[in-house]
């Protein structure tokens, strides 16, 4: 089928190139020309892993396309999805400015029959937005479908060549038909399509990303109270995650959710129910203790140190908001050297991916090292924000070498606390 995508982010970028994996021709559209320079030289210009195999394979048979042309893009693709941003607002609903300008020129540019996909995630309504702004330009025939994307970054080319589900909302039959023909391949295991009205389908995606910042918040809640009465996190959440009604999964305390995701998007669904006088209080909760979750460790950095980390080094572990992504938005991370940055400390960096991206913010304001020993070389103290995989058995004789004190502050409980006990003199973790 011929398919093109607005805007190649991350949803949008993984969408075309695996849409262009079963054989449809993509063609990948976006505003930003140095991107699509990039792109159409072969360049990924994001870090996603598994991308680049089938971003290269797929360029190579001239299945997977570039412009800056949304022109060329309506043209082409008898599918058009928009994955573009939808980011916070200042009242905290989600900003439509990228979703309903497109929609505008769309309606300028369309000639024939097409099937346009929300596959950003908008608030319940904006399909019927989306089409207001289209036809007030245009008398020529289109469907608007909700196809929210449930990937995560990091497993994001996994998510969607292997769904658990996928979820559509159109009312046009005409137009779930052929979604369901370009997602026939992706579901061959068996896992659903699950088709809806288009209002449930936009509300489903902040439902689900709400519930799940709901499940970490709640946990980081338990993780608090276990360090009031002495008990263990690490033993309370797999005593109660191996309850299958409850799960193992999305349990892990730590120092906030963060990401292009789930702040935004309880913020979105909370500023929805208060538009349609529904006081989402359980999210208003869910806000509240992440923003202070994410401060959890400082007062405990600034205290060890008697609020003066003036000469002092502090070496970070992990920038991006969770592994396995260059993505910073909204990381913890940045929250905690701004912090440590003000009460005077020196940081270098550590990070596998993340670096240039927390460079281009942050500038001279920090050093990066080229591995994470280096990180330490005279270091007062480690704070590790994200937990990569490579941070999970480290030499501690050889950290210990490094480092001026072997002081760890732990935002992702990493070690088990009995052996890092015998390994360092100082540690401090999350619940425990
Ligand atoms: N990042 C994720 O993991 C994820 C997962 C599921 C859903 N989503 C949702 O998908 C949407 C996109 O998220 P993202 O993370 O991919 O965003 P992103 O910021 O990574 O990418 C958006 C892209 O759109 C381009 N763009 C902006 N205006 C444009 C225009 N007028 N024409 C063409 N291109 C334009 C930008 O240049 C950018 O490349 C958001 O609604 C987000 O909430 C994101
Ligand atoms: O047990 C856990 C699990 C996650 N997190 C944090 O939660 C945030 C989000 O993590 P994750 O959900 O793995 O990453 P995202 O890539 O942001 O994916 C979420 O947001 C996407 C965008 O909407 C959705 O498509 C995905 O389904 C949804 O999981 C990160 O800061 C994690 O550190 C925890 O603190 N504890």
């Amino acid at each position: 089928m011929k398919v093109s995508v607005i805007g190649t982010g991350y949803v949008g970028l993984v969408t075309g190139t695996c849409l262009a994996e079963t054989g449809n021709e993509v063609l990948c559209v976006d505003i930003d020309e140095v991107k699509v320079e990039k792109m159409q030289n072969g360049v990924v210009p994001i870090y996603e892993p598994h991308l680049d195999v089938l971003f290269e394979r797929n360029i190579k048979a001239k299945r997977l396309k570039f412009t800056t042309s949304l022109e060329e893009g309506l043209e082409h693709g008898e599918i058009i999805f928009l994955a573009l941003p939808t980011p916070e607002d200042e009242d905290g609903s989600a900003d439509l400015k990228y979703i309903l300008g497109v929609a505008d020129d769309i309606g300028k540019l369309i000639k024939d029959y097409k099937v346009i996909v929300d596959k950003s995630t908008v608030p319940v309504g904006t399909s019927e937005k989306v089409k207001a702004a289209i036809s007030k330009n245009t008398d020529v025939e289109f469907d608007v479908v909700s196809n929210p994307e449930f990937l995560r970054e990091g497993f994001a080319v996994d998510d969607f060549l292997k769904p658990e589900r996928i979820v559509v909302g159109s009312d046009s039959k005409k137009a779930l038909s052929i979604m369901e023909k370009l997602y026939k391949p992706y579901v061959r295991s068996g896992n659903p399509i699950i088709t809806m009205d288009e209002k449930s389908a936009e509300l489903t995606k902040y439902a689900a990303n709400s519930f799940l910042a709901t499940k970490i918040t709640f946990m980081n809640e338990i993780a608090n109270f276990c360090e009031k009465v002495g008990a263990d996190v690490d033993k309370v959440r797999i005593g109660m995650g191996t309850d299958s009604r409850i799960g193992k999964r999305f349990l892990f305390p730590g120092i906030g959710y963060g990401g292009s995701c789930f702040p935004k998007d309880v913020k979105a669904l909370h500023k929805s129910g208060k538009d349609n006088n529904y006081d989402f209080k359980i999210l208003d909760s869910v806000i509240e203790v992440n923003s202070k979750q994410k401060t959890i460790l400082m007062p405990r950095i600034a205290s060890y140190f008697n609020n003066d980390l003036r000469g002092k080094k502090i070496a970070v572990w992990g920038l991006a908001f969770k592994p396995e992504t260059d993505d910073i938005r909204e990381a913890p991370s940045l929250y905690m050297i701004d912090e440590m940055l003000k009460l005077g400390a020196s940081i270098t960096a550590f990070d596998p991916e993340a670096m240039p991206n927390v460079q281009r913010k942050l500038g001279s304001k920090i050093s990066f090292a080229n591995d994470m020993y280096s990180a330490l070389e005279d270091a007062d103290a480690l704070l590790i924000c994200t937990e990569w995989s490579i941070f999970r058995t480290p030499n501690f004789e050889k950290m210990r070498g490094k480092m001026k004190s072997s002081v760890i502050f732990d935002g992702r409980n990493l070690y088990d606390l009995e052996e890092i006990n015998n390994e360092v003199q100082f540690y401090s973790s999350i619940g425990r």
